[in-house]
């Protein structure tokens, strides 16, 4: 009689310590997917125009109609607007390929505008904002990045970019992320 006490006692024992294992199991599953759920957030990387995400890029060949006008990419819009109101607007809208865009609005032999520093987020915005409403694919393709991380990733680049080492400010991913938000709201 004592000895069946005993053992029912040790089995009693021992389904209670597998169950708390379990328990402490599943407790450690969950607390490691919650971890992986709010850390690790996915990262899409994006900058050359033939790469995944490439139509992200400024540089892709989609035409936005801004200020009346016809720009073959937002980077000649968003270059011209460098030189808004010169000449120089109208040639780097006229520039055969965005590389030359760039080139083109790069070159400090065109004078800057003085207020540039302070309008250029707004005016990659609207160049964004125009983009991704007036080509209702690039508009699915931005909303089917949900939650993720966008990061203009080049060496190239540590203000619009992540300067290749994710230290850059990355503000053409931020704006795009931004840009989701709002696209998605109700
Ligand atoms: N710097 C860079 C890219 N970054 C892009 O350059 C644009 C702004 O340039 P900025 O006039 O310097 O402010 C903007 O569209 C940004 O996304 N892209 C490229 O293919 N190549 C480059 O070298």
């Amino acid at each position: 009689m004592l000895k069946i006490a005993f053992a029912s006692r040790q089995a009693l024992f021992f389904c209670h310590r597998t169950a708390l294992l379990a328990h402490n199991r599943l407790t450690s599953a969950v607390t490691i997917f919650r971890f992986v759920e709010v850390f690790i957030v996915q990262k899409i990387h994006f900058y050359s125009v033939n790469d995944d995400y490439g139509s992200f890029s400024n540089f892709a060949p989609y035409s936005v109609r801004i200020k009346g006008k016809l720009w073959p990419t937002t980077e000649h819009f968003f270059q011209a607007q460098k030189f808004a109101g010169q000449p120089d607007e109208e040639k780097i809208r006229k520039a055969k390929t965005p590389v030359l865009a760039a080139q083109m609005g790069r070159d400090r032999r065109r004078p800057l505008r003085r207020d540039w520093d302070s309008v250029k987020i707004s005016i990659m915005r609207e160049a964004l904002w125009a983009k991704f409403t007036q080509h209702q694919e690039l508009r699915v393709e931005l909303a089917s990045t949900k939650d993720a991380c966008l990061v203009e990733h080049t060496e190239n680049d540590d203000y619009w970019g992540d300067g290749g080492d994710g230290k850059g400010k990355n503000m053409l991913g931020i704006l795009l992320m931004e840009l989701r938000a709002k696209l998605s709201a109700p």
